[in-house]
């Protein structure tokens, strides 16, 4: 279970930090591991006393922090599904998310309930004391199943542990149900690469919402290491990023590829200063080229780990970043799935394809597949497809919506997604191309190239890019379209192409391409 495997630490090395808080420069507190365990406790025999049955939602409003650890965890023992939001998930979205979960209870590390979302579930708030609830649960109604036996208590390793609501390409959230085995064994196959050993700090900059953060707490607990939770506004400002982790001696620090961008804009020297840093992990997107070059410039000895993956697996594959990065390199591997998984490619007709340099889309195997989307069979039935090299053993596979290519070592390279693939003028783009195209211009160190619906219904290409500081924007733009039609057809070089300070990033800190095309409409 997934609190049994998080808190194996907690009995044979109490003493070592489980979290280590910063409370502001200089100032940190650490949590042992003893001290996890035994609010763990406390809040588990709290939420014992609201008398749920296993399977019963919990909606975690919070920043990632000891106590939130701590309430995830008191979850996982009673076998409550905790379906973590924060302070970053607007209002309307903690609301949709309530209203297609309906929870027994709504727990906060703040006030409790947030305004304006209603309901009959119960509110609690958690603290570093304990636990208090501020509003019981409605009764439950005894499952209507099982009028006899009453509510279900024995929790089995394959309950939902957490369900997270990813945005999904078509707009409506999904939620993702995630078992404790699943989840489980991702952590045993992400262990097998050693990235952190009982002495790491692991900085974690994602918010609670994603589960990127939950690999996080994973990686460091199961290492026996410490959690270092980055307050998330400290992220925004490099010099005041750079202090949380001088402060707390972090060793490791995982996040998306946007979290690095103004650091490397900046602040280089000053990380290039952090010596206690000895490992990057990073994923959700493409890690552009120029920022990793810059990346690998300032940390020289640490081990830059390219991490692969989807919710509905957690992740699929670690990569390290090849040490030296080769200066003709254009593109980095995310390699073969990790240990008790397996990466298949299918190409459009369904089969198997193991040749190198022929693109097909991703079929994952693996003990860590979701359990399926939250009230969606259908969406569910068209992910977890039966295993297309051998349909009828039963078993399924993630149908993940990513396209892929072999090297000639079998390693995989990934070329976007299905749906990124756009038509221009009949012709096919991959996006990707584009902006890899952008990011071999000198003065570009970041782009993300959009196809939007021009005004007479034809599919336009846009670009949007960040140049290197002290480079004009104005003539770069010029430029830069010369350069790409020098290398590429005429149907892929966009007809916009906007030089802008940075790129918006969506709450997971993933390049934001709704706000992107927002911005071209709006252009005069
Ligand atoms: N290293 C990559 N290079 C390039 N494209 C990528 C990459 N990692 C994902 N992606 C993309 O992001 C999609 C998954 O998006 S997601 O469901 O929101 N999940 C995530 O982004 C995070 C994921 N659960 C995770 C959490 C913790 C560690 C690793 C991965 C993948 O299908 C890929 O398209």
């Amino acid at each position: 279970m997934l609190h049994e495997f998080l808190l194996a630490a907690a009995r044979t090395a109490p003493h070592r930090p489980a979290v280590v808080e910063f409370l502001g420069d200089d100032r940190t507190r650490v949590v042992s591991y003893r001290e996890l365990d035994a609010l763990v406790g406390r809040y588990a025999e709290t939420l014992r006393g609201l008398d749920l049955p296993v399977g019963e939602r919990v909606v975690l409003d919070s920043d990632t922090s000891a106590g939130a650890i701590a309430a995830l965890l008191a979850c996982a023992t009673l076998g409550l599904t905790f379906v973590p939001v924060s302070p970053e998930t607007p209002d309307q979205r903690v609301r949709t998310i309530v209203a297609a979960t309906e929870p027994a209870l709504y727990l906060s590390g703040g006030e409790g309930a947030r305004p304006g979302v209603e309901g009959g579930f119960g509110v609690a708030r958690f603290g570093p004391e304990g636990c208090e609830i501020l509003r019981r649960p409605a009764s439950h109604p005894e499952s209507p199943a099982r009028p006899s036996q009453g509510p279900r208590r024995e929790v089995a390793d394959t309950d939902i542990a957490y369900m997270i609501f990813t945005s999904g390409t078509t707009g409506r959230p999904k939620g993702v149900m995630m078992s404790h085995r699943a989840v489980t064994s991702f952590y045993r196959g992400m262990l097998t690469q050693r990235i952190v050993g009982p002495h790491d700090r692991v900085a974690t900059t994602s918010p609670l919402q994603f589960d990127f953060s939950l690999l996080d707490i994973g990686l460091a607990l199961a290492s026996g290491a410490a959690v270092v939770p980055v307050p998330r506004a400290r992220l925004r400002w490099p010099r005041r990023f750079l202090r949380v982790l001088r402060d707390t001696g972090a060793s490791q620090v995982n996040g998306v590829p946007s979290i690095w961008r103004q650091v490397l804009r900046f602040e280089p020297e000053r990380l290039a200063q952090l010596r206690s840093i000895r490992g990057v992990l990073f994923c959700g997107e493409d890690f552009p080229l120029p920022e990793l070059r810059a990346l690998r410039r300032a940390l020289p000895e640490a081990r830059l780990v390219n991490c692969y993956g989807a919710t509905e697996s957690m992740a699929a594959s670690f990569t390290d970043v090849p040490d030296p990065l080769p200066p003709e390199l254009t593109r980095l591997s995310i390699g073969f799935a990790h240990p008790g998984a397996e990466m298949l490619l299918v190409g459009e007709d369904g089969r198997l394809i193991e040749e190198p340099d022929v693109l097909g889309e991703i079929h994952l195997r693996s003990p860590a597949l979701f359990s399926g989307y939250w009230r969606d069979p259908a969406t569910t039935d068209a992910t977890l497809v039966p295993d297309p090299v051998d349909p009828g053993s039963g078993r399924r596979v993630l149908r993940t919506g990513d396209l892929a290519y072999r090297g000639e070592g079998g390693e995989l390279y990934f070329r976007g997604r299905t749906d990124s693939q756009v038509q221009i003028r009949g012709n096919r783009v991959e996006l990707g191309e584009v902006e890899r195209r952008l990011l071999e211009h000198p003065a570009i160190t970041a782009a993300t190239a959009l196809a939007l619906r021009g005004p007479d219904g034809e599919t336009e290409l846009a670009a949007f890019v960040v140049v290197a500081p002290g480079v004009g924007e104005r003539e770069t733009e010029v430029e830069l379209t010369d350069f790409l039609a020098a290398a590429l057809p005429g149907y892929m070089v966009p007809g916009e192409l906007r030089a802008l300070p940075a790129l918006p990033v969506t709450a997971n800190g993933k390049v934001d391409r709704a706000a992107l095309a927002q911005l071209t409409e709006a252009a005069p």
